[in-house]
């Protein structure tokens, strides 16, 4: 029975076997395709017929066109009559024979002529005058009113044409003429008026419109046509010339390149705001709206002069935020970190040597936080730095591994960040105030190199700023003094996304944007103080501006403490569901004493003791053997048995600071103490011990 079911056979498949490396025959388009392509391509067709916002903006001049016309008609009629008049009594004097009379110096000779001639002009125009007086009556008794309308409307066209406004009219000009705002919009050639007195294109040359003024947002923009030869970067860099010539603040002009398919190295785009774009309240950040962020998806930072949002991408590059003080910086550091906050999967080390309370609600979220400006918070840092180094170098040599699947490139991707098992998680590292760990000099021994710790710092920044970001390391520094002293240009060379605040100089904004920025058309320095949170942005890839735009100004988006603290909370409540607390936040907090260790502070050398008077001498001999980074006071003061004042007066004279540290208690915990850095104390007594031989030396020679 079973044998005699049948049985399901396989599909059988016919087919034809295709070369597709051989050019394929591409099916040709239908007529009404090639009309559609012809209508929206070429330039014959205006771009009113094309385009909707277009039609609308031109139904609606022809609206005011319309309207205005009959005060345009108006005017000429009246121009028409003045021009007339004049032109009438110029005449009638016979002004043109009697100019070149008194030219020639003949005026006396030719003084009967010019008179015979003159009778006989008032003659010809009283004889006029009846005459059309004439004609003007007999056709009111003719034809009544309907005639006195007629020849009345067809003498005052006569007029308008004869008084309308066109190139080289004659007529008086205005000494001072009205302001210039915004004239440009209803009349190109003031336009072209202004892009000439900016000497951006020539006495001779013109502009070819584009796309003609539209309304487009708060402002008109306009694109247009640089004659040949001539750069929309020129116009770029020169604003400030054409927003003068145009009688705007410089704030309210946009002056952008169209790149890209429609646009070409003489193409320009314009937008000009009806009045000081940053002068509205500033909006709040809408991350306080979202639930959650992805530190992979740029991150809301602002919005431009046009009210275009402005979103800052983060991974893979790096950022420098510098500007003078109370300008908005901590905020556009603090916009940046929220969006690495909102993602769970982020890791957060947040050193704040402006010692403040701006940053203490990251201190819930973070993997490694500190809030001072001593010099044991500057080599706690750099013990964080080193701990990123190694982590980065870790992570190289974990992807070298993995396979081609998980990991295409040397790069760390989105899947792999989140990969616990992976643990390379996106690791961004906030430090505000960077100078003050890049300016301290504290003396710290690397490698049997003697080096400040300001210079160490700088050194391990820039290698992370360098190797970091493919590795997931986001570095973003916030500086007050953006000084070639204090970042050290190899440092900066490899911040890919620079924001300059107002600073006080073009030389300060170079230094955060780049070498000539200015002279390209972007100086922070430039900027209002009234215009808290408005900086220039270089970014480091895309932005919704597009990828080509060089820099662009961005007002950022307000975040105050409380909605910053908001933030911080939920970034905590993120990671308790994830399970993705460490390090600080999660309560194992690392001391100074175990982050510092990394940095060999140099062993007191054995003879440095013995050239050392008491108590300095039993001061090192006490720390010979000690591995702690420190120590603290009490316990110092003990093992000297020595007076505290003394004791302290002694640590001043070495030129050690009194710190606070942490201490490990009995019952496991840690207890802040005072006390001093044995790195610091090390590097007073070898000093000391050197001007103690150096001593000996001359007195036994
Ligand atoms: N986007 C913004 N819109 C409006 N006001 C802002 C904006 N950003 C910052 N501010 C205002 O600017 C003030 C100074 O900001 P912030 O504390 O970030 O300055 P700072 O440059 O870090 O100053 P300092 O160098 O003293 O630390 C803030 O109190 C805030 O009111």
């Amino acid at each position: 029975m079973a044998d005699s079911l049948p049985i399901k056979a396989d599909p059988v498949l016919d087919g034809e076997l295709v070369d597709d490396t051989l050019p394929q025959p591409r099916p040709r388009a239908s007529r009404r395709e090639r009309f559609v392509f012809w209508w929206v391509h070429s330039p014959r067709v205006p771009l009113w017929l094309k385009r909707r916002d277009q039609a609308r903006q031109a139904a609606k001049d022809f609206v005011v066109g319309v309207l205005r016309s009959p005060f345009w008609f108006l005017g000429a009629v009246f121009r028409g009559l003045v021009l007339g008049v004049r032109w009438w009594r110029g005449w009638v004097t016979v002004r043109d024979f009697r100019e070149a009379a008194v030219q020639a110096e003949k005026l006396a000779d030719k003084f009967g002529d010019i008179r015979v001639l003159t009778l006989f002009r008032w003659k010809v125009t009283g004889a006029v005058s009846v005459a059309s007086a004439g004609v003007v009556t007999l056709a009111d008794l003719l034809y009544g009113e309907v005639a006195l309308w007629g020849l009345g409307g067809g003498a005052a066209l006569a007029l308008a044409i004869f008084g309308r406004r066109k190139e080289g009219s004659p007529g008086r000009k205005a000494v001072l003429s009205g302001p210039r705002t915004l004239s440009w919009t209803m009349d190109p050639q003031v336009l072209v008026d202004a892009f000439r007195d900016a000497k951006l294109i020539g006495k001779d040359e013109t502009l070819r419109l584009v796309q003609r003024a539209t309304r487009m947002g708060y402002g008109w923009a306009i694109t247009v046509d640089l004659p040949a030869t001539r750069k929309a970067a020129d116009v770029i860099k020169n604003r400030e010339a054409l927003a003068s010539a145009l009688a705007v603040d410089e704030v309210q002009l946009i002056v952008e390149r169209v790149r890209g398919n429609g646009g070409h190295a003489g193409r320009v785009s314009m937008w000009v705001a009806d009045e000081d774009p940053y002068a509205a309240p500033p909006i709040r950040t809408p991350l306080l709206q979202v639930e959650r962020w992805d530190a992979w998806r740029p991150v809301p930072f602002g919005r431009d002069a046009r009210d275009r949002r402005v979103d800052l991408p983060l991974v893979w590059t790096s950022l420098l935020v510098g500007a003078i003080p109370r300008q908005g910086k901590t905020f556009a550091t603090r916009l940046a970190a929220a969006g690495l906050i909102l993602d769970p999967y982020t890791r957060l080390y947040v050193a704040d040597f402006k010692a403040g309370k701006d940053w203490d609600a990251a201190a819930q979220v973070a993997h490694r936080f500190m809030s001072g400006d001593e010099s044991a918070h500057v080599l706690a840092l750099a013990g964080w730095l080193v701990e990123l180094v190694g982590e980065v170098q870790g992570r190289y040599r974990r992807m070298r591994e993995l396979d081609d699947e998980t990991c295409p490139e040397s790069k760390v991707t989105p899947e792999m960040s989140r990969d616990r098992m992976l643990d390379m998680p996106i690791t961004a590292v906030v430090i505000d105030e960077v100078q003050v760990p890049l300016e301290d000099r504290t003396a710290v021994k690397v490698e049997g190199k003697t080096l400040t710790a300001g210079e160490y710092v700088g050194e391990l920044l820039t290698w992370l700023a360098k190797k970091g970001p493919a590795a997931g390391i986001v570095l973003a520094l916030a500086t007050q003094r953006p000084d070639s002293k204090t970042i050290p240009s190899g440092l900066r060379a490899v911040l890919g996304s620079r924001f300059a605040l107002r600073v006080m100089d073009w030389r300060d904004s170079n230094i955060v944007l780049g070498e000539q920025m200015n002279t390209r058309g972007y100086d922070s320095s430039r900027l209002l103080a009234s215009h808290k949170g408005v900086g220039i942005l270089r970014p480091d890839g895309d932005t919704q501006a597009g990828a080509d735009v060089l820099a662009l100004t961005v007002r950022t988006y307000y975040m105050p403490n409380e909605d910053w603290q908001a933030i911080c909370r939920r970034g905590r409540e993120l990671r308790e569901a994830e399970r993705t607390l460490t390090g600080h936040a999660a309560g194992s907090d690392l001391t100074i004493e175990n982050t510092v260790k990394v940095i060999d502070a140099g062993e007191p050398q054995s003879e440095s003791s013995e050239s050392l008077p008491e108590p300095l001498a039993a001061l090192a001999k006490y720390l010979a053997a000690d591995s702690r980074e420190f120590v603290p006071t009490s316990e110092l003061v003990n093992a000297l048995d020595a007076d505290p004042r003394e004791f302290a007066e002694l640590m001043n004279d070495l030129g050690c600071q009194r710190t606070r540290g942490r201490v490990p208690t009995e019952d496991g915990g840690a207890r802040q103490v005072r006390g001093y850095l044995t790195a610091e104390i090390r590097t007073g007594l070898r000093d000391r011990a050197d001007v103690s031989a150096d001593a000996g030396e001359e007195v036994s020679s």
